[in-house]
């Protein structure tokens, strides 16, 4: 594929080598763009258009929600509902599944999306993006049920996320590579300039929150210390430390080049019966699918997260994801 292919072009492309492809699956992946160049527009314009700030409501997991949190899920389901490719979604911002009216037809797919990831950075113009997840519905053809949406990583169909920052770029994967796409906005188009994005196996870089340093489990701790003691260290190498609170921006600065992003679980989170900070429907499937297709690794700490039986729609798990050898590293620290 030679640059200056759109988003659309690529995914046809790619549709024509699916034995029974049928087009629903291109032209869901289509009203998802849509939806998302949408909030681009919104994002890049913010205070000018009176989307800053937040919003006198709290989502399911207690967190007071932006108005952005609230303004890009309608947008995502407006773009989402009509076209007769989904059974019903799901969101990081809606306590219940949403089912598709019956004013639309129903389709065979199932939609996850956290709309706007990394909201604490909204009102200080930092890179926010969008996370979203397809799988198929396995059940009937009656109603869907939240049942339908806990199905483990390795049955998603495809996974995607938008990063709204400097510029405006989407990264996708159906199971066969990562590709990004970055948005023209004279012409309104994704053009694929990342094609075929690796994550090398080795890497020099941590992101950790170290505010929660005091909380974190023997092995983090030992990882992170290690990686801070740096060539005195039993590493012998120095270690450089990022953290931009969206984890959007982390993923996508290791597609880029390489490292390691953790937010692990830790005393405080279980103290609340917690199990972790992200949420593994909306943000820690999607995000491990497009790492593990760009051959880095995804765990909790002690296992593969694309393995895990989801229990909830709103389940959190702890994710340490990136670099290969740096993944397995952890994990070993985790079994020792
Ligand atoms: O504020 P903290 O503790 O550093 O957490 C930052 C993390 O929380 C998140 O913002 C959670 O996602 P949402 O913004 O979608 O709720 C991640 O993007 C990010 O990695
Ligand atoms: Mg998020
Ligand atoms: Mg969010």
């Amino acid at each position: 594929m030679h640059n200056g292919t759109t988003i659309t072009q690529f995914i046809i492309e790619e549709q024509r080598h699916v034995a029974g492809a049928t087009g629903d699956f291109t032209s869901l992946l289509n009203d998802i763009v849509t939806a998302c160049k949408v909030i681009s527009n919104m994002v890049n314009h913010g205070a000018l258009v009176g989307v800053l700030g937040s919003a006198e409501s709290e989502n399911v997991q207690g967190e007071t929600q932006k108005k952005l949190d609230i303004l890009t899920n309608e947008v995502f389901i407006k773009s989402n509902e009509w076209a007769g490719h989904l059974a019903a979604m799901a969101s990081e911002e809606m306590d219940t599944i949403y089912d598709i009216p019956a004013k639309y037809p129903r389709g065979k797919y199932l939609l996850t999306f956290d709309p706007l990831d990394g909201s604490s950075n909204i009102d200080v113009n930092v890179s926010v993006g969008t996370i979203f997840s397809i799988l198929r519905i396995q059940g009937g053809d009656g109603a869907p049920t939240e049942r339908d949406f806990l199905q483990a990583g390795t049955q998603q169909v495809a996974a995607g996320y938008a990063l709204y920052g400097p510029s405006t770029m989407m990264v996708l994967t159906t199971g066969n590579g990562v590709n990004g796409f970055t948005l023209d906005q004279n012409i309104g188009e994704f053009i694929l300039t990342h094609p075929n994005m690796t994550i090398p196996a080795d890497t020099r870089e941590f992101a950790i929150n170290a505010s929660n340093s005091r909380f974190w489990e023997p092995p983090v701790q030992r990882y992170v210390q290690e990686c801070l003691d740096g060539k005195e260290g039993p590493r012998g190498e120095d270690f450089n430390m990022r953290w931009i609170a969206s984890m959007v921006a982390e993923v996508h600065r290791i597609l880029t080049r390489g490292g390691v992003f953790m937010y692990p679980i830790d005393s405080k989170m279980k103290s609340k019966g917690q199990g972790g900070k992200l949420r593994l429907l909306y943000e820690a499937n999607p995000m491990s699918f497009i790492v593990e297709q760009a051959g880095g690794g995804s765990i909790t700490g002690t296992e593969r997260i694309m393995d895990l039986q989801p229990e909830s729609l709103h389940q959190r798990v702890p994710v340490i994801l990136g670099s290969k050898n740096e993944v397995e590293r952890i994990l070993g620290y985790h079994s020792d």
